[in-house]
């Protein structure tokens, strides 16, 4: 039995039949106000070496859109589709969110933009950055990586992205309010410095927006209203790069780091913390296939957890398993 604190464990739901399918590159997950799992996936198309020219310009504009329904909604028990959408509009899918009315909030790193989307509408509700035109003024994005809606305000928060160090907010109707971050400077990265901030956890009864600072490995975290730093979440154990942060409410923290760089020693793992501590209380693997690149996380207050893989191109569930220990009692 392996070593963790307190009576939280969680560990792979084997009987999920998510492993095998047969999507395309697992980029975003997020779950709707049903608690049904909600899927972005890239299709036939794949981010690699050659996608991108030296100015962030996507090359393969001329293979057109994504025609399968890159976003697909699942039963959170038997994975069974239950819906599909977002054909037709895509190049390269990145983030996703949903918001409390059950719009689909993405992100797409060939067009540089953020739409919404209605659950059932085809044409977006809402599109932000101008289409394949990288950039880092108020009306463009470079590889903008996720998005995600404060339910009590509406405001609009954009991780801007891998060719950018900044977090935007937007007010609910799309108009530039703010932004604040800076790229990492050379030596040891500061606060409100980032290295692709990569995916955004909110946390509304908080009032605060968590980030994984991907390259800086570590979760740093910033006031809704100001963008004012509040705290940094950093351990070994996330090795060199942390992907994806989901947060639940009741104050745990779900995260998922990446691959080891030869010859280091952390593996790649989900961790579950303590927000209010930051303190690590579990981590978990696959106990079938591994993790090959853990690209997005999501957990439901009843403590399921999705991570969704871009290399494996699978979606495994995990679920707090009592501890065996209580049971013996
Ligand atoms: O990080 C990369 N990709 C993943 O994040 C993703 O696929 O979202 C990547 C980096 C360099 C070249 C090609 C892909």
């Amino acid at each position: 039995e392996k070593e963790h604190k307190g009576d939280f464990h969680i560990e792979e739901a084997v009987e999920w039949p998510g492993l095998d399918l047969k999507l395309g590159q697992v980029s975003g997950l997020a779950l709707d106000p049903e608690n049904n799992l909600v899927v972005f996936h890239r299709g036939d198309r794949v981010w690699d070496e050659n996608s991108f020219d030296s100015k962030f310009v996507y090359q393969q504009r001329g293979l057109g859109p994504i025609e399968q329904n890159t976003i697909i909604v699942l039963n959170p028990s038997n994975a069974k589709l239950l819906h599909s959408t977002g054909k037709s509009l895509f190049y390269l899918p990145h983030g996703l969110s949903v918001d409390k009315n059950g719009n689909y909030w993405v992100t797409d790193v060939a067009l540089h933009q953020v739409f919404k989307l209605g659950a059932n509408d085809k044409e977006p509700l809402l599109i932000l950055g101008v289409p394949l035109q990288p950039g880092s003024d108020k009306n463009h994005f470079c590889q903008p990586t996720d998005v995600a809606v404060d339910p009590i305000t509406g405001s609009i928060y954009v991780s801007d992205g891998y060719c950018n160090s900044r977090i935007i907010q937007f007010s609910p109707n799309g108009l530039y309010v703010m932004q604040w971050g800076e790229e990492t400077s050379l030596g040891r990265p500061r606060p409100g410095q980032f290295c692709i901030p990569h995916s955004l956890a909110l946390i509304p009864d908080l009032s605060q927006l968590c980030v994984a600072d991907r390259e800086n490995g570590r979760i740093q975290c910033f006031r809704l209203e100001t963008g004012e730093f509040t705290r940094e979440i950093k351990h070994k154990a996330f090795g060199r790069e942390l992907f994806a942060v989901s947060y639940v409410p009741g104050g745990l923290l779900f995260a998922v780091n990446g691959m080891p760089y030869p010859g280091e020693a952390e593996s790649v793992q989900g961790f579950v913390m303590n927000f209010s501590t930051g303190e690590i209380i579990d981590n978990f693997i696959p106990l079938r296939k591994s993790f090959e690149m853990p690209h997005d996380i999501v957990a439901s207050e009843d403590r399921t957890v999705f991570v969704g893989d871009v290399h494996a191109k699978a979606v495994w569930k995990f679920a707090s398993v009592e501890n065996m220990e209580h049971r013996s009692v």
